[in-house]
């Protein structure tokens, strides 16, 4: 075993590690950055990027089979191969990630390929290498798709997110496994182009931890464009045979070209040594302070830090380490407003606490509503939707929000602004609302605000 030493080796190379070792050795320091799979993380090859890329397709469709009755008439011929040749072209480079490596390796990070394992307090082994790393090691291992234990599922050819976004063509039909966000989005935009979608949930809503009327909107939306939705399912078995999967549910049988599992994420702990640096092996996080510390010389972002399993998060928590590692100062870890997005039409979009949380908080809660589609603009675009307030009445502030509709999460942004500056109710009830924006159902719902 070889030892090099370094200050700061970086086990991981999603969104955030990446940003973050090409920041420290910008601000002068010896960086080795390790990733196993694609430097880049989930993200650009298997996540956010390809599938937005599949929706926005799927809202082109969309959109187009709007014209009649708005605006004449068309035919559309929807077509998987652009969207397919798009990801693998344009987004991925056929998932390569060349062009991130010598991007990362400019930045003057030392790039290694491999299996990362801490061996103690700042030492990470890769492939008979030990690094020690003077100032400390950043985690950011992220997740990889889970499999329920379903009987049957493990033998059979079934998607994760990782096939479904390299898929070549939409197929016939598909079954979805999980409602949750990568189910939904995914749900829809193979609907679109013409594929038979079958959602199967276990819990009683899809997009649970959403607000209520969220999971209740998207459903509706869901069961107009013929997608079937199931709740509070249990799925018994799976097998596959002659190309078909068979998917048996209590009393039903779906069968199905496809099966895609979206059943959550297990992040890439074990096995990584942990218990080196006096952390439990089989965590399902790393606990870190508000400057993303997880012990002596060590750093955890990203989705292992629980925080909410996101890209900007990811983005976020490395610049706090980042100015933490290079004794810079800046503002420490603050997660009351956290955003989120799902990018389904309409999107769904939220920030903060949800009602249920608010009131588990033991808070004074207010709730606003407001009908998106009501709205002059929502109107005239025959759009569905709703904002939802909740607001803290003692503090006279908001402390979530959800926003369903077009453009859902770039109405949000207004709220995340508000919730997180914690801007008075009193000043977002005397401001101006440009109108006929979609964001004038804001003003509604803050107007509705009451106990
Ligand atoms: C289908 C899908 C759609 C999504 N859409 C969105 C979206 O629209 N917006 C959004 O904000 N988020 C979205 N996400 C979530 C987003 O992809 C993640 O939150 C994001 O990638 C941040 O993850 P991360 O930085 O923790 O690490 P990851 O991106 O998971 O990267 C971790 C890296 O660590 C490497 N690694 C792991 N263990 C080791 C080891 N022992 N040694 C060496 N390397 C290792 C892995 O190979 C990987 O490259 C989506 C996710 C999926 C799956
Ligand atoms: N637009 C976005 O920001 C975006 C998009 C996709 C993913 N993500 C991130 O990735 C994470 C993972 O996404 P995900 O959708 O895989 O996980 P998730 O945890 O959000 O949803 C998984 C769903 O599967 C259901 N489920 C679990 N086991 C099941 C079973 N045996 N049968 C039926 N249903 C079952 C759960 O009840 C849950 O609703 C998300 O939490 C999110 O943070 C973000």
């Amino acid at each position: 075993m070889s030892e090099r030493e370094v200050d700061v080796v970086v086990v991981g190379l999603g969104p955030g590690g990446e940003a973050l070792a090409t920041r420290l050795a910008q601000g002068g320091l010896e960086v080795v950055g390790v990733d196993r799979r694609l430097v880049g993380g989930e993200c650009p090859y298997y996540g956010c990027i390809p599938s937005k890329m599949m929706l926005h397709a799927a809202g082109l469709v969309a959109t187009a089979r709007r014209v009649d009755g708005h605006a004449g008439h068309a035919t559309v011929a929807p077509d998987w191969s652009p969207v397919h040749a798009r990801i693998r072209d344009e987004a991925t480079t056929d998932w390569n990630d060349q062009v991130a490596v010598d991007r990362l390796e400019k930045a003057g990070v030392t790039f290694v390929r491999g299996d990362a394992r801490l061996s103690g307090p700042r030492r990470v082994e890769v492939d008979g290498t030990t690094y020690v790393a003077r100032a400390g090691v950043v985690l950011n291992t992220g997740t990889q798709p889970s499999a329920p234990p379903i009987d049957g599922l493990a033998g059979t050819p079934y998607w994760t997110n990782r096939e479904a976004v390299q898929a070549e063509t939409a197929p016939a039909s598909l079954v979805v496994i999980g409602g949750g966000a990568i189910g939904a989005e995914m749900a829809q935009a193979f609907a679109r182009f013409g594929t038979e979608v079958t959602v199967l949930e276990a819990g009683p809503r899809i997009l649970g931890p959403e607000e209520p009327e969220a999971s209740a909107a998207l459903a509706e939306v869901f069961e107009a464009e013929g997608i079937t939705v199931l709740t509070g399912v249990s799925v018994d078995r799976v097998s596959h045979s002659d190309d078909r999967f068979t998917v048996e549910v209590g009393e039903r049988t779906v069968h199905a070209e496809r099966l895609l599992v979206a059943a959550g994420r297990r992040p890439n702990l074990s096995g990584l040594g942990l218990e080196t640096v006096g952390l439990h092996d089989d965590a399902r996080s790393v606990d870190v302070d508000d400057r993303m510390r997880a012990g002596d010389g060590l750093w955890a972002i990203g989705d292992i830090t629980g925080k909410g399993a996101f890209t900007h998060m990811s983005m976020y928590q490395s610049a706090i380490a980042a100015r933490d590692i290079l004794g810079e100062d800046g503002p420490a870890a603050a997660y009351h407003a956290v955003p989120h997005v799902t990018f389904t039409d309409p999107e769904v979009g939220a920030v903060g606490m949800t009602e249920q949380q608010a009131r588990e908080a033991g808070l004074n809660v207010q709730i606003g509503h407001s009908d998106l589609g009501a709205s002059t603009r929502g109107w005239i675009a025959g759009a569905q939707g709703l904002v939802k307030l909740i607001a803290d009445a003692d503090r006279g502030v908001l402390v979530g929000a959800t926003v369903v509709g077009p453009s859902g999460g770039e109405v949000l942004s207004m709220l995340v602004t508000a919730v997180h500056a914690r801007v008075p109710v009193e000043t977002l009830r005397s401001m101006i609302y440009a109108y006929p924006t979609f964001h004038r159902a804001v003003e509604v719902a803050v107007e509705d605000l009451q106990g």
